[in-house]
């Protein structure tokens, strides 16, 4: 089929019916649902995207295996060029939704395309996996199938490994195996936009013990499979909010879901790893699974960021207090931050590498380095947006109060910014600003910046230890090595 139109990926949708679970009912029909209506229309513009020429060539390539177009996030990088290539289409959609949706179809397609670009490693420990991952990444290029995944145990007990919760299955595990396939049980977190995906992949972060073997496991199942509950969590919007009152929260809603597997049947050939912790704890370091999606996020991540910071441009110069030399400062930080996150990206590009399988890989300390400054750069964005936007963040008149006849001269009075800043025009910058910084949206979009790949904490911790190992300190070590005398003290 290759490449998917946005009319195919909403036909796709209403095909199935999964049990979606939202404000404690089963949502009959998903694109009925108002919560859902928008974010799918975003969606499926990015498939239309596909097929319009201004951005056909950006996002689409021809695959040579089948002479048909497919997304470019499924090209295995073998070079520099692949690199680019890549990152164009990133950028691409990222812009289409200002970074705020990130999970996009892309990102799950490097993570599925770096799998199989490396199944060498599982093939090591099973030749059925390998051959499944490769088949599997193929069904997915070539039907344009738009996945969730859920990588993550839900937070019961953290100070205890899987087969020490309270319950055997609190933690998705095998039951047992059967002829066709193994029955899963547990729960997994925390699925954004599965109730719109397609199909779900689900494998783990590092850190199994042995005892850990039934949840040591990876697989892909379809988000309708019997048995499967996805349990959304609280929306961040209504639905019917107006674009003018919430600009992105009327759009850009990902809802995140916890999945719940009661005795789902895994076929075996959607089995990519199970009954393994030495392969579970590896197959991060081993496959790229960490780098190529850390590409999209770092692109998608620099186009949030740079958004947020002319969100927080246009407030300030709205009502003049750019002209103020603190407020100068905090902007001219901002700014400075998206540029030292471009320049990161660039240089993790440019300094990629060739594995011994010919896969292109970017520098992974520089990457590792964006995603450890970003928790910090965007919560700062946020910051200073609210410190200038102010008391102007709460007082702002609704769409209605607008179309009020009777308000409108008042509003118009008195809700103006500086000179040539209508009360409009102010009020359309503020609203956008609110969004980001104080709507349950931009709190979510902010958590997401902490949390979207893994605990910040532990991954810059982790990120020192592994630097240290690898890296001599040299630059220290030279001066330490020189010949250095303590004088004796004079005794005559
Ligand atoms: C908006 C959003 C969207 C997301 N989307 C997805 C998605 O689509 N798919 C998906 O799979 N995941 C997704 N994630 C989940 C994400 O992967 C996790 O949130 C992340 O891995 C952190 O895990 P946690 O939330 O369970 O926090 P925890 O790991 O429970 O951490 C909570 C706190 O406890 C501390 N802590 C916990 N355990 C330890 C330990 N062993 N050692 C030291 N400190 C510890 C941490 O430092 C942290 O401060 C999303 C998260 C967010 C916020």
């Amino acid at each position: 089929m290759g490449i998917r139109t946005g009319a195919q990926y909403i036909e796709a949708l209403k095909s199935r019916k999964p049990e979606v679970w939202l404000n404690g009912k089963i949502v009959e029909n998903i694109l009925d649902e108002p919560y859902f209506k928008q974010p799918a229309q975003e969606i499926a513009k990015l498939y239309d995207m596909q097929h319009d020429p201004v951005y056909q060539d950006d996002l689409t390539v021809v695959c040579e295996e089948t002479g048909e177009r497919m997304a470019t996030s499924f090209l295995m990088p073998h070079n520099y060029e692949d690199i680019m290539k890549r990152s164009k289409a990133f950028e691409v959609v990222a812009r289409q939704t200002f970074g705020l949706m990130g999970r996009t179809p892309d990102f799950l397609n490097t993570v599925v395309t770096s799998l199989a670009q490396n199944s060498w490693f599982l093939r090591k420990y099973n030749e059925d996996w390998a051959t499944n991952i490769e088949n599997y990444y193929k069904h997915l290029r070539d039907n344009d199938i738009f996945l969730t995944h859920a990588i993550v145990n839900p937070q019961n007990d953290r100070s205890k490994n899987s087969h020490e919760q309270a319950d055997k299955y609190t933690h998705l595990g095998v039951v047992e195996e059967r002829p066709e396939g193994i029955i899963v049980r547990g729960a997994k977190m925390l699925a954004t936009l599965a109730a719109l995906t397609d199909e779900v992949i689900v494998y783990s972060f590092p850190g199994f013990a042995p005892g850990d073997e039934r949840y040591a496991l990876a697989f892909a199942v379809p988000v309708d499979v019997k048995g499967l509950k996805i349990i959304c969590r609280e929306p961040v919007q209504d639905g019917t909010r107006s674009t003018f009152d919430h600009p992105l929260a009327s759009r850009y809603e990902e809802m995140d879901a916890l999945l719940v597997f009661e005795d789902v049947l895994v076929p075996w050939d959607k089995v990519f790893l199970y009954n393994n912790v030495e392969a579970a704890n590896l197959l991060y370091p081993m496959t790229g699974i960490a780098e190529q999606p850390a590409h999209q996020s770092g692109v998608r991540g620099y186009i949030k960021l740079k958004f947020a910071v002319e969100v927080a441009c246009k407030v300030a110069d709205s009502i003049g207090a750019d002209q103020y030399l603190h407020v100068q400062r905090d902007l001219g930080e901002l700014i400075q931050n998206t540029e030292v996150i471009r320049s990161l990206l660039r240089t993790a590009e440019h300094e990629y590498t060739i594995t011994e399988y010919g896969e292109a890989r970017l520098n992974p300390v520089v990457l590792e380095t964006i995603r450890g400054m970003m928790p910090d750069m965007y919560p700062r964005t946020i910051e200073v947006m609210q410190t200038i936007g102010a008391g102007g963040l709460l007082m702002m008149p609704t769409e209605a109060d607008f179309l009020s006849d009777e308000l409108r001269p008042t509003i118009d009075r008195h809700y103006g910014g500086r000179a040539g800043i209508d009360a409009e025009a102010r009020m359309k910058i503020f609203k956008l600003a609110w969004d980001l910084c104080g709507e349950a949206f931009g709190m979510r979009a902010l958590q997401y910046e902490r949390y979207y790949t893994g605990d910040p904490i532990r991954k810059r911790a982790i990120f020192y230890n592994k630097y240290k190992k690898e890296n001599a300190l040299d630059l220290a070590e030279a001066i330490l090595a020189k010949e250095d005398t303590i004088k004796e003290p004079q005794t005559n």
